[in-house]
């Protein structure tokens, strides 16, 4: 899916009416049947509940004063607040002169604020997309009751105060919206963890906006979606055999964190590769070969750590890092592997914290590898604190850029930016899977991705990222979020990767 911004949204909205022969009144419509049809079939609204329907004075508050008719009418106790405003959009008054008698708008002003019961319902459709800046006056007032009221919050496309792709600044009043509910494609704003206390639970409602222009829209950010990515994992030839999979080499391990390099090598051998060889330092030999009996181990001469790089000439892809300690001898087997690598690689944990700390390892990474940084280690990557989520967003990109590298960001939703600067967001996880091994199994299942032979570096992370949280989703119900381990996505990867297959 698209991440549109507030202009080609607007755009959109143009060009479907025109492509629709339809209105923009009618297209509000829609869209206020959508948000109508959530709250009474999924938040099961009951008709004790007292709902507070906030309208702003733009189209936003337009969709508000549709959902508000229709709750009325449909015998809801609706009460209606409206924002003092200069100027209204013209749907907006279209649809006030739409309003049936028994329900009047009351205008509010920062010392006349709604009485909102804990109990309550808000339907916010102050400000949408047409956000041009920091709310203020009786808007920062009215959003401010509506966070202290302790009523449950729905917002109607955006939460009011919130840009949808770029910082506000600090302090500024944003609704907290329990429920976010967005017209057909999500907003980058929806997938920052600094608006994550704004946006709540968000969903997507389709409004028939017109598919062919979302399709001709040029954009440089996508969330991903299992639709997208069905079918890109190629299905296992009849006649195939392991060789055709791909031969994974992974370096991994050191004293006390050998069970990395065992998680890794679990995730890359469920992940489909043909042979998976991990190489791990000599005290890690009886563990790796107990653990993980389908792989076979390659020790280091050295007990701890790693100190040579085994020959590469055997292998497919080769990944680097989880449990890898930054011992110096290590560091030249890292420098080494750059220099010499001729097939992807993928590089994780430690042999990150080694590119921060030596930059200069940096200009030897070859073009389309995949590094897996959590935000920690791309601070430590890039060797600056990001301002926030979207600068560090930006920073990701510049990353990918300078280094012509694929380059991921962990967190809820996974980003991945491409050496020409798109973004994509994965779509799949959940917050049991923040917990100790789960990015040892990602690299396990990103390597054996590189490693196969039919998949362009971009499908492979991509794949590998759905995948990954897809196995988390589906363990979840047997371990709950507390209880899930990294071992249980290691099983789910398996089915994970099925629904992804042609
Ligand atoms: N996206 C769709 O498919 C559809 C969206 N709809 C809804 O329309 C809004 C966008 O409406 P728009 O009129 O462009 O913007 P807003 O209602 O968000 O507000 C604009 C209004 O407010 C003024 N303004 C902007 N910032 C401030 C501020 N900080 N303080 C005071 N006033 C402000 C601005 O000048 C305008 O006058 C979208 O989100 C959807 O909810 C359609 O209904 C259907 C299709
Ligand atoms: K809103």
């Amino acid at each position: 899916m698209k991440l549109l911004s507030p202009a080609q949204t607007r755009a959109l909205d143009q060009a479907t009416i025109r492509a629709q022969y339809t209105t923009s009144t009618a297209l509000m419509e829609r869209a206020a049947d959508a948000v109508t049809n959530w709250l009474l079939n999924e938040l099961l609204l009951d008709y004790d509940t007292e709902i507070h329907v906030c309208c702003g004075p733009g189209n936003n508050g337009g969709d508000g004063l549709v959902v508000a008719r229709n709750l009325h009418r449909a015998g809801y106790r609706v009460h209606l607040w409206l924002l003092p405003a200069a100027r209204h959009s013209p749907d907006f008054t279209h649809q006030q002169q739409q309003l049936p008698a028994g329900l009047a708008g009351q205008q509010i002003s920062p010392n006349q604020l709604p009485a909102i019961a804990a109990g309550a319902v808000v339907v916010d459709a102050l400000f949408g997309t047409g956000l041009s800046r920091p709310l203020e006056g009786a808007a920062a007032a009215l959003v401010r009751h509506i966070n202290d009221s302790g009523a449950m919050v729905v917002a109607v496309d955006m939460p009011s105060g919130l840009y949808a792709d770029a910082p506000q600044p600090a302090d500024c009043a944003v609704v907290r919206a329990d429920f976010t509910l967005s017209f057909e494609l999500p907003k980058l704003a929806f997938l920052l963890p600094q608006n994550a206390g704004f946006v709540g639970d968000w969903r997507l409602l389709p409004i028939g906006l017109d598919q062919e222009v979302i399709h001709n829209t040029a954009v440089d950010r996508f969330f991903v979606t299992a639709d997208e990515l069905r079918g890109q994992l190629p299905k296992r030839p009849k006649f195939s055999h392991k060789g055709t999979f791909g031969h994974a080499l992974l370096l991994a391990g050191s004293k006390g964190k050998m069970g990395a390099a065992v998680l890794a090598t679990q995730a890359c051998l469920c992940g489909g590769a043909g042979l998976v060889t991990t190489r791990v330092p000599a005290a890690g030999y009886d563990i790796l070969q107990i653990s993980a009996p389908e792989a076979m181990c390659l020790t280091d001469p050295d007990t701890d750590c790693i100190t040579e790089l085994p020959d590469l000439a055997p292998y497919d892809a080769v990944g680097i890092g989880p449990g890898l300690g930054q011992h110096d001898d290590t560091r030249m087997v890292l420098r080494q592997l750059l220099e010499t690598a001729q097939v992807p690689l993928v590089l994780d944990a430690d042999a990150l914290n080694l590119l921060g700390a030596y930059p200069d390892l940096q200009n030897l990474l070859p073009p389309n590898s995949l590094l897996t940084p959590h935000p920690k280690e791309f601070e430590r990557l890039v060797g600056e604190p990001a301002r926030d989520d979207y600068h560090r967003l930006d920073q990701l990109r510049d990353f990918a850029g300078r280094t012509r590298c694929y380059c991921v960001l962990k967190g809820a939703y996974t980003a991945l930016a491409a050496p020409d600067g798109t973004l994509y967001f994965n779509s799949t996880g959940n917050p049991g899977m923040a917990t100790g091994g789960s990015g040892d199994v990602l690299t396990g299942l990103l390597l054996a991705l590189r490693a196969h032979r039919h998949l362009s570096p971009l499908t492979a992370a991509l794949l590998g990222l759905h995948a990954h949280g897809r196995a988390g989703d589906l363990a979840l119900p047997h371990t709950g979020h507390a209880g899930l381990l990294a071992s249980d996505i290691v099983r789910f990867i398996g089915p994970a990767l099925e629904e992804l297959m042609g």
